[in-house]
């Protein structure tokens, strides 16, 4: 069986499908960043099958969040690109950023939106969080979306000031969401937050439980909010 097929086979486990067309450049995708892997350290998949059946997959998950429209979104800390790019070849036209602080992997990103002929519509912008969201970044976008890239406390610094006052932040998250979420409690007041929806996703095959957290910003960010780079994480809310 062929990648695209196994992708197909996986996505319906969960209740969805893409056109053959966005499979096969969703596989197309995977193989980029599965060469590009041997020059950069790009993703924790330990082959390309898994990288498709798998982190793909985990992806698309974003797909089943009804209340989330995909139109003016940012991923942070993308790496190779995930989820970013999963949602740019899989959820409609809305534009994009891949926010990605590493050079190498920043540059990565760029040759793949350019290889997909994305660039119309997908910005690679190679900064880190905090600096962003304080500056050419802060509340322009409907929807910051992060997967494993920080506990949530410190990821709600880095996604709600990015977003607009009623925009989402979506947390990809493993079954210890809930005690992330109790941890963040004091982020979300101070930056101004609460908790819409926490959804439980089971990945086919036995791949694993996730829980999608979706955060509806209440008001607009502080200025003293992100703090500097490194301090988030140095200093969680
Ligand atoms: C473990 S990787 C996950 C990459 C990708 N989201 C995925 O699911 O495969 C975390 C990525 O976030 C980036 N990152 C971590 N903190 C960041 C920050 N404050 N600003 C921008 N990028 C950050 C790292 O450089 C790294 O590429």
């Amino acid at each position: 069986m062929g990648l695209a097929d196994a992708l197909a086979r996986h996505l319906a486990g969960m209740g969805l499908s893409v056109p053959k067309a966005v499979g096969k450049r969703l596989v197309a995708y995977a193989e980029l960043a599965w060469t590009g892997n041997e020059r950069a350290r790009l993703t924790g998949a330990v082959s390309l099958e898994e990288l498709v059946t798998k982190h793909l997959v985990d992806c698309a998950t974003l797909w089943l969040l009804r209340g989330v429209r995909w139109d003016r979104w940012i991923d942070v800390g993308s790496g190779a690109g995930l989820p970013g790019m999963v949602l740019a070849l899989g959820a409609g036209d809305g534009r994009g950023a891949l926010l990605e602080a590493t050079a190498k992997k920043a540059a990565f990103l760029r040759s793949a939106v350019a290889a997909m002929g994305l660039e119309d519509r997908v910005e690679v912008v190679q900064e880190r969080a905090e600096d962003w969201g304080r500056g050419g970044g802060r509340e322009r976008y409907a929807v910051a979306v992060a997967r494993a890239v920080a506990p949530a406390r410190v990821l709600a610094e880095y996604l709600l000031p990015l977003v607009e006052v009623g925009g989402r932040a979506v947390m990809m998250k493993g079954p210890r969401a809930g005690d992330e979420l109790a941890e963040a409690h004091a982020a979300m007041e101070v930056l101004g937050a609460e908790v819409e929806d926490v959804v439980a996703v089971s990945l086919p095959e036995g791949e694993g439980e996730r829980r999608l957290v979706v955060l509806r910003k209440t008001r607009p960010t502080e200025a003293a909010y992100p703090r500097r780079p490194g301090v988030p994480a140095k200093r969680p809310l």
